[in-house]
């Protein structure tokens, strides 16, 4: 894809602390506008950390995150959403007792342009507004193909099909940079092959800059334009797939034990 001088995400020496156990330690780098980029690394090395501070969960001892030209010293979830910073979780974070096509409703929140009262009162405005919302979500759960489970309470469904569904709610958003924490963990070759398929077709047709957490290392290969490793909170690698496989440091703290 095209790349714009500037990067759209800029995290610049970013260090994070819980009581004195270091997470991230002076973290420094780029995401370009329309890039899928990989953020790998064992267990406990700080990925997790790192992507709650992008969203302005946590808010790190040192260092700022820069979106789209704009640098924030205290990102705050409020302005992550506003800015286009949209996100998926490691413990899938969906309303188990709404269905399918309820929870991809609240991805819509900041779109929607009529209050409680307008609705209550079934005002024109408020209608055109639901409907609105209602095709932009519609429009997702086909294009993830989850009609089948469309008016399905979540709880009830599988887990490889909750991940689906959290992948279309962050997408309601129509984020600009989208955050996917372990998004294909606990599921078979399948499920992982269709996820990588609708990823990358949010990349591609809307345009959508992926920032993501993964362990399959294969699934990062043949996904990512850009891949960044961290060890025990540190950078180790930044660059195009094929040279961060290839890094002795790599390959001792990660790869080497783990694939
Ligand atoms: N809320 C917290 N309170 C205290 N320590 C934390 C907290 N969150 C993370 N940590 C610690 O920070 C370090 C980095 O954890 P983090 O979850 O970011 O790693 P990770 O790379 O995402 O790991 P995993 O791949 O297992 O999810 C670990 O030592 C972890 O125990």
């Amino acid at each position: 894809m095209t790349h714009s001088t500037s990067p759209l995400l800029s995290v610049d020496r970013v260090s994070l602390s819980f009581k004195g156990v270091k997470a991230v330690t002076d973290i420094s780098f780029a995401v370009q506008s329309g890039e899928i980029c990989a953020l790998i690394g064992p267990n406990g090395a700080g990925k997790s950390s790192l992507l709650n501070v992008i969203n302005g969960v946590y808010l790190p001892q040192e260092g700022s995150v820069a979106f789209d030209n704009r640098r924030f010293e205290r990102m705050k979830p409020w302005d992550a959403a506003h800015l286009g910073i949209s996100r998926t979780f490691q413990n899938i974070a969906l309303f188990r007792r709404m269905t399918v096509l309820e929870n991809v409703l609240t991805g819509r929140t900041l779109h929607r342009t009529s209050g409680w009262v307008a609705q209550t009162l079934g005002l024109p405005s408020a209608r055109r507004d639901v409907a609105a919302q209602r095709d932009a979500a519609e429009t997702l759960i086909e294009a993830l193909d989850l009609q089948p489970y469309r008016d399905t309470v979540v709880g009830s469904l599988s887990y490889g099909v909750q991940k689906r569904v959290e992948l279309a709610r962050a997408l309601a958003a129509t984020p600009r940079l989208l955050l996917l924490d372990e998004p294909m963990a606990g599921m078979n070759p399948e499920e992982k092959a269709a996820m990588v398929d609708y990823i990358i077709d949010a990349n591609t047709r809307q345009g959508v800059t992926v920032l993501l957490i993964e362990h399959d290392i294969g699934v990062v290969m043949s996904l990512s334009d850009h891949v960044v490793v961290l060890d025990y909170g540190k950078k180790i690698a930044d660059g195009a797939p094929a040279d961060v496989r290839a890094h002795p440091d790599v390959i001792a703290a990660y790869l080497g034990t783990r694939h």
